[in-house]
């Protein structure tokens, strides 16, 4: 099969980052470490990308990474401590870790888009995992523009959202083509998802954004209204969102620039890997004008504004309703 071995890398690196992620949690040491942006970074994050860094590197030497984080803040003296806790969790699962390693692994995300390349986000939803709800550790690869690949796992994720109290952990694993598939991240118990293609009367709700800062949310439900959805949407951190869609458990995931930010575009990683999950799930994405999403001009989507991700019978109605607001 394509991207068999690609596919495994990236399996692999992205269980031992969410393992890496949810030992930080439970050891209390996910705190927030400002951005030059203001944005929150955790030891979490850094570490994350370390892992998944190291292994693409092992696999695919020749392969360029964009990803979210740099090393830039943690090379500075004052972060020593803050180095040495992320070295002592990476080694727990690449055993020639030291120091100096993690921070060269680390930018090693700082490549630029082109031919063939990956994109992660280590925590996609980081204010989420501060805050102990859903995030994801997220890595698609690109080719000639297009996601082949997309892996998403979401440690907090219920395996069933109707039963919240259930089981959580899950893998979102999707090929161009192959399909998109569901692993607990307990068990390993595999499924197929195919829950985009018709939504029906107990998914007929949208989900959106925890941080009301990152989606317009009140022109957000003017559109799930006009498309006949009454019922409250489902406030979700991260790209779990696409995955909810995916499985059929929500049935449009909007994602609307506020007006006040008109320079905000949306980043590559935040998107590549939730995208291809739902496409293959049978669902439909596009930025808010109908666009397809441009994941190799560079690493913000400059030519988007916006995101629609549904199941694909209420794509044409959600971009009619969305363009008599707009
Ligand atoms: N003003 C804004 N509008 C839209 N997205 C924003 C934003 N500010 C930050 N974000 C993005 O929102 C992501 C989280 O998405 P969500 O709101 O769906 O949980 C963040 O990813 P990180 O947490 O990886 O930094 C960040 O890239
Ligand atoms: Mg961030
Ligand atoms: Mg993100
Ligand atoms: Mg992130």
């Amino acid at each position: 099969m394509p991207y068999e071995l690609e596919k495994q890398v990236a399996i692999a690196s992205v269980i031992q980052a969410a393992k890496l992620c949810v030992q930080i949690q439970q050891d209390r040491l996910a705190a927030a470490i400002e951005k030059p942006d203001f944005s929150p970074v955790t030891i979490a994050d850094l570490g994350a990308q370390a892992i998944i860094c190291q292994a693409i590197a092992a696999a695919f030497p020749q392969d360029v990474v964009v990803g979210e984080e740099d090393a830039k803040l943690l090379r500075q003296p004052q972060m020593s401590e803050q180095l040495e806790q992320i070295t002592a969790y990476v080694r727990i699962h690449v055993s020639e870790a030291s120091a100096d390693r993690v921070l060269d692994w680390i930018d090693r995300g700082n490549g630029k888009v082109g031919d063939r390349f990956w994109t992660l986000d280590p925590i996609d939803g980081t204010k989420g995992f501060l805050r102990g709800d859903r995030y994801a550790i997220a890595l698609a690869l690109i080719e000639n523009g297009e996601v082949k690949l997309g892996v998403m796992g979401c440690p907090t994720l219920p395996l069933d959202l109707n039963q919240p109290q259930g089981e959580r952990g899950v893998l979102f694993v999707a090929v161009k083509g192959q399909g998109a598939t569901q692993i607990a991240l307990k068990t390993g118990a595999t499924q197929p998802i195919l829950g985009a293609r018709t939504a029906n009367k107990s998914n007929f709700r949208s989900t959106e954004s925890v941080e009301s800062r990152h989606g317009n949310l009140p022109l957000q439900r003017a559109i799930a209204q006009a498309v006949g959805m009454t019922a409250e949407p489902l406030s979700i951190d991260s790209m779990a969102k696409y995955a909810v869609v995916a499985r059929g458990e929500a049935a449009l995931y909007l994602r609307l620039p506020w007006a006040e930010y008109p320079d905000y575009r949306e980043n590559i990683w935040d998107h590549a890997a939730g995208a291809i999950v739902l496409e293959e799930a049978g669902g439909r994405v596009s930025d808010m004008y109908g666009k397809p999403l441009e994941f190799a001009t560079n690493a913000k989507m400059l030519n988007n504004r916006g995101i629609i991700a549904s199941s694909s019978d209420i794509y044409d109605a959600v971009l009619a309703a969305l363009q008599e607001k707009v």
